[in-house]
């Protein structure tokens, strides 16, 4: 591992300064407008994928020098280094072997994989039990309804694959329960019926407050529905590394599925936490949703960087952020489907590069992940594509777009591209003083008005984006679609000089909310926490009906 890397001391990042400050002068539609073959060379495809840079500030040059970057950076060993299973993840002196979740083998680590593909199995078997109706609930009635109770990487890529696949959905319905707020539970409860419903316990560590609190609730409403202790097995499912805890709480070990602390929580979607996207949508589909990915997986390790696409969308990120200074990035797939994306992808990139030191611990003195937002066209655009278009930010942004629907409902859908290449092109061009002038006279506005106006209606443009398109979104193009962002998470992590695989920012306010609870347990308690805090505890002492305090 190069621990030591510090991406502003790399030879070619000079240069990249130099090349962002004239860049910025230059409008990107003149790229496009004296480069003809721009719109097809700035393009990669892979994996069932296109990506469109061609809307980025970059020229020839440029492209050149983020490659040399990256080829600086020992981006291709790093990505071995991934790849065959070094300990990428330092702190916790781990690999990340996510990847093989969705191999079709590998040598060098056969152990490993012997496992993983003793766990699918375990969970086509389970998954199809569940489908076909063999497996039953305490009063013998077929299970219907599937709950996922997990939080972060335990419900955010099972949701979002679930939702996502909808047409392919079978059925057994899936529900998601994260929030330790009880209305989460009790609202998905209101639907359902006891007997019929099986809970899947998600969670790596199986000490997560909020799965765990959210577990024995559902445990105490099963048995006040008249199920019995050994009745409850046939409701509830686990997917751990923490077998121990599992079995403690009452799942018996035959109703455990394996995870390995060489998965992150936000990179597990493709193991047994993702049972429940495989009961939704069946074997089959599930693992072209692998396949997909696996077919990702291997275009990073072949591809040159010159056409690697996750190493390009890495490259970008950086040039934006680093060059450009760009603090957030946009995520807007035109698709309901993916309206969850920015969601995932906000855990998978801001839990991964939110960092603030090197792998050597050593503080960095250049920014790193961006603050990653977004939502399904074309809802963002009655609301924050007014900052997008005009405001002072710069926000690049990926327009996500299946170019085809499967609601069969094609003339309508037409609108739904329509918009999303407006957007795009409205972004490339944006409008000029005197344009928006010559608009409202052309309107009937009068001079006076029409001079007044226009600077509200100008708008800069040359907002640098991507459009990664596919023809359709199925399992496969979905699986590409999280392994591409995966590892341009990764390869971003190595440019930056930061592991992208521990989460140690998270932990200090567990330990206060440990703390705090006991607070608010006991109110007899002195709070000595600092006097704002003590403030708040003092106040939701006094809001609390008594019998809520006991
Ligand atoms: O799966 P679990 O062990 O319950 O963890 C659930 C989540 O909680 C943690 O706080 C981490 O920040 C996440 O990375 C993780 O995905």
């Amino acid at each position: 591992m190069a621990s030591e890397l510090r991406l502003d001391q790399l030879p070619s990042y000079a240069k990249l300064r130099e090349l962002a400050d004239k860049l910025r002068k230059i409008a990107i539609i003149e790229f496009l407008t004296v480069d003809a073959a721009r719109a097809c060379d700035f393009t990669c495809s892979a994996a069932g994928l296109q990506l469109d840079y061609s809307k980025q500030l970059i020229d020839r040059n440029t492209r050149e020098t983020l490659w040399q970057l990256a080829a600086e950076a020992e981006l291709p060993a790093r990505i071995q280094d991934l790849l065959n299973g070094a300990e990428v993840n330092n702190t916790e002196r781990r690999p990340a072997l996510h990847t093989l979740l969705r191999a079709g083998g590998n040598g060098a680590l056969a152990d490993k994989y012997r496992e993983v593909v003793a766990t699918r199995e375990a969970m086509r078997v389970s998954a199809e039990k569940l489908i076909s109706g063999q497996h039953r609930g305490f009063t013998d009635a077929a299970i219907t309804d599937v709950v996922n109770i997990g939080i972060g990487g335990s419900d955010l890529g099972p949701r979002l694959v679930t939702e996502a696949l909808r047409p392919y959905q079978n059925s057994i319905a899936c529900h998601y329960v994260a929030n330790v707020d009880p209305a989460d539970l009790q609202d998905t409860l209101l639907d359902l019926v006891p007997e019929t419903t099986l809970f899947i316990v998600c969670s790596k560590s199986f000490r997560t407050e909020e799965t765990l609190t959210n577990s024995l609730v559902a445990r105490d409403w099963m048995r006040a529905a008249g199920a019995s202790d050994s009745d409850l097995r046939r409701h509830f499912l686990a997917i751990t590394t923490n077998l121990e805890a599992a079995t403690e709480f009452g799942i018996p070990r035959e109703n455990c599925l394996p995870m390995w602390d060489w998965v992150g929580g936000r990179y597990s979607v493709w193991s047994a936490i993702g049972l429940s996207c495989a009961i939704a949508v069946g074997w089959d589909n599930f693992q072209q949703f692998l396949a997909g990915a696996g077919a990702m997986d291997r275009h990073l390790a072949e591809a040159p960087i010159a056409s690697n696409m996750p190493i390009m969308l890495s490259l970008l990120e950086v040039w934006n952020r680093n060059l450009l200074g760009a603090g957030n990035h946009a995520v807007l797939p035109y698709d309901q489907s993916l309206v969850r994306l920015p969601d995932f992808l906000q855990q998978l990139t801001m839990e991964s590069n939110g960092k603030r030191v090197a792998l050597d611990g050593g503080a960095l003195d250049y920014p790193t992940g961006p603050v990653l937002w977004g939502s399904a066209g074309t809802m963002g655009q009655h609301s924050f594509h007014q900052l997008l278009h005009q405001g002072t930010e710069l926000c690049p942004a990926d327009f996500v777009l299946p170019l085809t629907t499967h609601t069969g409902m094609h003339k309508q859908h037409r609108r739904l591209v329509a918009n999303c290449l407006a957007q795009s092109r409205a972004l490339l061009l944006g409008r000029t003083e005197a344009m928006a002038k010559r608009s409202l006279l052309s309107r009937g506005y009068d001079e006076e008005r029409a001079t007044a106006l226009a600077p509200h209606l100008a708008m800069p443009g040359n907002r640098p984006h991507n459009v990664i398109s596919m023809q359709s979104l199925t399992p496969a193009t979905l699986g590409a679609l999280l392994a591409l962002y995966e590892h341009r998470t990764y390869c971003s992590s190595v440019l930056w000089g930061v592991n992208a695989f521990d989460q140690w920012g998270v932990e200090l306010g567990k330990e206060i909310g440990a703390q705090i609870l006991t607070l608010l347990e006991d109110a007899s308690r002195p709070s000595s926490m600092d006097p704002a805090t003590n403030r708040l505890i003092s106040e939701w002492r006094r809001a609390q009906a008594p019998e809520a305090s006991e």
